[in-house]
């Protein structure tokens, strides 16, 4: 059995993996205690961690120590410029989020591809995957929480608002909810169109934020829950890990 991880910037992700099915997942947000032996088997139970990690050395030392009781040092996934199936554009391979590579990979082996592979989470990520399985690049922009925290954190009279989604607001709770909401869903569906001519495009969307951006999105939808994690298991399949 095999535990692979997420670790993104706001939460930890995590599934157990067994004969190619997943057994459990979760998640843990990083300001709460990461309660490991309430969720996975003994140890002698788990042969291996792999992960994708785009947090602070510290934060990889914190989940090392961690998961230390159940015997092996988590192995983290490092883009390269082909793997599974990806083509890998980003001028250096290695800059690319570990979190984007993995979802990519995920994106590839649902057969997904050509597609917008979206990763809604502290950041969203908008990646173009095309159909020979080429990562031909994407964006990065602030996450939904991030813009509604910037607001609330740089203005005098706006609140962390949680306004409802609705057309056209006219209260400043709605309007900051609305405002944050469509540019994710604006950025989304700009860059749709580098796929739109493909036959069968669609837009991939996980993350922890993808719930509140769906609904406002026009194009070809698939919602993937941890599709980084099936391309960190797809990956430690292919033998990606050093
Ligand atoms: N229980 C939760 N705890 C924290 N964030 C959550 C939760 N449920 C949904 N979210 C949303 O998901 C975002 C975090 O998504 P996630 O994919 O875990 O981020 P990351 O990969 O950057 O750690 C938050 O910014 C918030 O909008
Ligand atoms: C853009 C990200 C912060 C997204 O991470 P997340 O929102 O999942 O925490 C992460 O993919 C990252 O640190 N990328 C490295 C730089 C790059 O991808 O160009
Ligand atoms: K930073």
């Amino acid at each position: 059995m095999m535990l692979l991880l997420d670790v993104g910037n706001t939460r930890l992700k995590w599934g157990l993996r067994e004969a190619d099915q997943w057994l459990a997942q979760g998640a843990f947000a990083h300001d709460e205690a990461w309660a490991f032996d309430a969720v996975l088997p003994p140890p002698g139970r788990i042969d291996g961690v792999f992960g994708a990690s785009v947090v602070s050395p510290a934060l990889r030392h914190r989940v090392a120590e961690s998961l230390a009781p159940w015997g092996h040092a988590p192995q983290w996934l490092t883009p390269t410029r082909e793997a599974c199936g990806v083509r890998n554009s980003y001028a250096n391979p290695a800059q690319l989020g570990a979190d984007r590579w993995a979802a990519l990979i995920g994106a590839q082996d649902h057969g997904a591809a050509p597609c917008l592979v979206v990763t809604a989470g502290t950041a969203t990520t908008i990646d173009v995957l095309d159909a020979e399985g080429v990562f031909r690049g994407g964006l990065i922009a602030p996450g939904v929480d991030l813009m509604r925290r910037a607001l609330a954190g740089n203005t005098a009279q706006l609140p962390l608002a949680d306004g409802r989604v609705i057309d056209l607001p006219t209260c400043t709770a709605d309007a900051i909810t609305m405002g944050c909401l469509h540019a994710q869903a604006g950025a989304i569906e700009r860059m749709y169109r580098h796929v739109a001519d493909l036959a069968g495009a669609s837009c991939l969307l996980n993350g922890g934020a993808a719930a509140q951006i769906a609904p406002l999105l026009g194009v070809p939808l698939r919602i993937i829950d941890n599709l980084v994690l099936d391309g960190v298991a797809v990956a430690q399949r292919h033998g990606c890990f050093r």
